[in-house]
């Protein structure tokens, strides 16, 4: 309920924060008020045995509320069944409630429970042996294992907590020695199944149908119980990634208090100016600061998430700054939270947190998953988190005992997070995104088919499970490549060596360059080889886990990028030309002088340099490079115009409302400044990063013979984002519009149509041109579709060259 006190204090709290801002500079673009919500409970189950009811409620939980239930019953009942419910809503009480009564009721019975990270899994193994039942042998099972506790688990666990990696290579690759295990495996629980996104999904999806096969071929079906953040779709997502059925629970039982939304835009800077001279914003980080001193001072417990683990330092330092000035006691009240802390040093800050003593906490997403931290008086978000669905699940942690709380987002300096301050429905009333993964991608089948065909010979009967005829295809190529072999019974490995240590699911295919701190010979990481030029060149700043590192040399031969820890104050970006070919086109559009289009193009790139920028986006300097060309096959949405309606030849053809008029000279920024945008602006309506795909655009290109706007994925393959942006082309490029038109920068910013990862430096672009560009297509799609002009076609494959 919105009580009159409750209101006055999130008012408070934003007076607080806004206090001393002229009206003409006043950052704040919308304010919103959302209700609360009052509990709803059900009863605890027949079904769960006494003693789980006795352990949950001496744990604090009197009664289950209704989604957790239903979702419960649904599982006991052997549906397959996905919660989609918020923030801190008890989803790990949904899912313990029908496995622990299983392994209770049947002391054969075993369940597994995958997380993305490993963090994640260990709190809630913890939160499992916190309820002390007897005979539940509850164990971890990931890398950190150590090899004769490993012996132990696949001997007695009961009930293993992992996550896919481990799943991959160690579980389903060895899983003769997990027999026992198998035999009897009850539950799978998928938890935050929502971050199996992309290329990494695609895999994860495959990957659970592993799961399933090899768990049939020891006498088990079990059921599986997937966890999500809210998300659209839920039960079409499940399908997708477990490849099964799934009964959706949405609706969210659990309490939540009242909750005041400020979304808030930095001032430009009169002082500074950026790339090619555009003026600049306040950076995100440094407004957070104040904003959370203000907080603190206010006595709110505030949350503020930063995007990097730099970011998020720097921000509690800034804090601490302003507050020494006000109170040295304050100073003390705040710190910043970072991955890689230890479960004590995590539980300590969560219950300080809660308890008061500390009053503002920076972090990054490291605090998104698996944290018991709700019922904050204020979140603070610093810069949009990528997807709406983690945009919930951090405001999510304020507010929720019945006392109202406040949210501000604070945007960054980018082209989405423009849009969204001057869009509030976008952010407020919008559903959540679906979460995309494409399970029939080849370059996931290709190794993934292989992996399975290792652990079982597989059948013809099987491939409906993988995909049906693209699984066909897939294999029929592994079988000419030598890799399986076909016999009247099915598709066999024949190497001695198991494929799943060459398999990455983490990446794309393919060798991955692994990168190596030199002084130490310490792996950090892997990254795939298409992109390895443009991140891990010599002289990139490499990010791993939030610490930074310099590269000092990348050996492309040998799959190797030696790095040295350095934390300097520039960042890099690489420059590089690219050109882009049509391979096949899937589905054309056409609208009188517009065509709209989806297919697979090959992507032509050579890195040729690097800039280093400092974080207010000043240029430091470019170095040139000398990189080889890399080409990446992928899927792209593209649109064409015709000559005559960019010069604004339209009203003879009558067909399509108003041409530009642009001066040919002017096409190639329109064109390359709408590309940006739509870039940035794909996130909205597909879960991907802008880093997750890329563009190119130009006034005439070789294959379409007109001037062409290319968005493509970043994945070999595609990961599905091309296909949802052809799917949501209007609403995406009025969003694009949209962003640009509601800058207030004269001739285009990083918050319109600068793009950071641009390998052209932000050259040529043009702001206004890039709006008439994007009104004569959105003007052509919309009359063309009123009025039955559209064609829909799904062309003939035709090479073309990479010129
Ligand atoms: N029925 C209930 N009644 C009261 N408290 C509950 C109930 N169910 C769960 N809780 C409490 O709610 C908190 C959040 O639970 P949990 O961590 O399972 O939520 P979640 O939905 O998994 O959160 P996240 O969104 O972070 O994934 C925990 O402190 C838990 O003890």
């Amino acid at each position: 309920m919105n009580g009159g006190s409750e209101l006055e204090r999130a008012g408070r709290l934003l007076r607080r924060v806004t206090a001393g801002i002229p009206e003409h500079r006043n950052p704040v673009t919308h304010v919103a008020e959302l209700p609360a919500r009052r509990a709803r409970y059900a009863d605890w189950p027949d079904w769960a045995p006494a003693g789980l009811v006795d352990a949950f409620r001496a744990g604090g939980t009197e009664r289950p509320w209704t989604h957790q239930a239903e979702a419960a019953g649904h599982a006991w009942e052997g549906r397959h069944v996905v919660l989609a419910t918020g923030t801190a809503s008890g989803k790990s009480l949904a899912y313990q409630l029908p496995a622990l009564s299983a392994l209770l009721t049947d002391d054969k019975a075993t369940a597994l429970y995958l997380s993305p990270t490993k963090a994640l899994g260990a709190d809630q193994l913890r939160a499992v042996s916190a309820l002390d039942l007897p005979g539940v042998r509850a164990a971890t099972y990931d890398g950190d294992t150590p090899r004769d506790e490993r012996d132990w688990v696949r001997k007695h666990g009961r009930w293993v907590f992992t996550n896919p990696d481990m799943l991959h290579s160690g579980i389903l690759a060895a899983h003769g020695r997990w027999a026992r295990f198998f035999r009897r495996l009850s539950y799978v629980v998928v938890d935050e199944c929502h971050s199996y996104r992309g290329v990494f999904g695609s895999h994860v999806a495959l990957l659970l149908r592993r799961l399933r096969r090899v768990a049939r071929h020891y006498g088990a079906d079990p059921v599986f119980v997937l966890a999500s953040a809210t998300t659209a779709e839920p039960a079409e997502f499940a399908g997708r990634l477990a490849g099964v059925d799934c009964v959706p629970v949405v609706e969210d039982g659990s309490p939540r208090g009242a909750r005041t939304v400020a979304l808030w835009e930095p001032p430009l800077l009169d002082e500074f100016t950026g790339e090619n001279g555009a003026p600049v914003r306040r950076s995100a980080g440094a407004e957070t600061a104040r904003i959370l001193a203000e907080l603190v001072i206010e006595g709110a417990r505030t949350l503020a998430f930063v995007r990097s683990r730099r970011g998020a330092e720097l921000t509690a330092l800034g804090a601490k700054r302003i507050l020494a000035d006000v109170d040295r006691q304050l100073e003390k009240a705040v710190a910043a939270y970072r991955a890689g802390f230890l479960p004590e040093e995590r539980r300590a800050l969560e219950q300080a947190l809660m308890a008061g003593e500390l009053l503002g906490v920076a972090t990054t997403n490291a605090l998104e998953l698996g944290v018991d931290i709700s019922g904050l008086d204020a979140v603070v978000l610093a810069g949009y988190p990528g997807t709406l669905a983690s945009f919930w699940q951090q405001a999510g942690r304020a507010g929720r005992s019945g006392d109202e709380a406040l949210v501000v987002f604070v945007a960054r300096d980018d082209p989405l997070d423009t849009y969204l301050v001057h869009n509030p429905a976008a952010v407020l009333e919008r559903p959540v995104e679906a979460t995309v993964l494409d399970p029939g991608n080849p370059y996931v089948l290709g190794p993934q088919l292989a992996c399975a065909a290792a652990e079982l010979p597989l059948t013809s009967g099987e491939l409906e499970t993988f995909g049906g005829p693209a699984a066909r295809e897939v294999l029929d190529d592994l079988v000419a490549d030598g890799v399986l072999r076909r016999r009247p019974s099915g598709w066999y490995w024949t190497s001695r060596d198991r494929p799943q240590h060459q398999v990455s699911i983490r990446g794309s295919g393919g060798e991955q360059i692994a990168v190596v701190e030199a002084e130490t010979s310490r792996l950090l990481g892997t990254v795939d080889p298409g992109s390895a030029c443009g991140t891990v060149h010599p002289g990139a700043l490499y990010l791993h886990q939030g610490s930074s590192y310099v590269v000092d040399e990348l050996d492309l031969a040998n799959g190797l990028a030696l790095v040295h820890a350095e934390d300097p104050e520039w960042s890099t970006s690489a420059r590089e030309v690219v050109d882009i070919a049509v391979l096949e086109t899937a589905c054309t559009r056409r609208y009188g002088g517009v065509t709209v289009n989806l297919g697979d193009v090959a992507v032509t790139s050579q890195v040729v340099g690097y800039l280093r920028r400092l974080p207010s986006g000043e240029v430091l300097d470019q170095v040139p490079l000398d990189l080889p060309e890399q080409v990446l096959r992928t899927r792209a949405v593209w649109y064409t115009v015709s000559e005559e309606l960019l010069r604004g030849g339209s009203e003879r053809n009558g067909r399509a409302p108003g041409g530009a008029g642009l001066d040919p000279a002017l096409v190639p920024g329109a064109l390359h400044a709408a590309e940006h945008a739509a870039i940035g602006l794909l996130p909205l309506f597909a879960t991907c990063d802008r880093w997750d795909i890329g563009g190119v655009s130009t006034a005439v290109h070789a294959d379409t013979g007109e001037a062409t706007v290319f968005v493509h994925d970043g994945h070999p393959g595609g990961a599905g984002f091309a296909d949802r942006g052809f799917a949501a082309v209007v609403p995406w490029l009025a969003a694009t519009r949209e962003a640009i038109v509601s800058c207030e920068c004269p001739a285009g910013c990083p918050s319109c149509v600068q793009s950071p990862k641009c390998g052209n430096g932000n050259e040529p672009l043009d702001k206004a041109g890039a709006v008439a560009v994007l009104d004569i297509v959105l003007g052509a799609v919309k009359h063309g579709a009123s009025h039955g002009h559209v064609v829909d076609q799904a062309a003939e494959g035709r090479a073309a060259s990479t010129g």
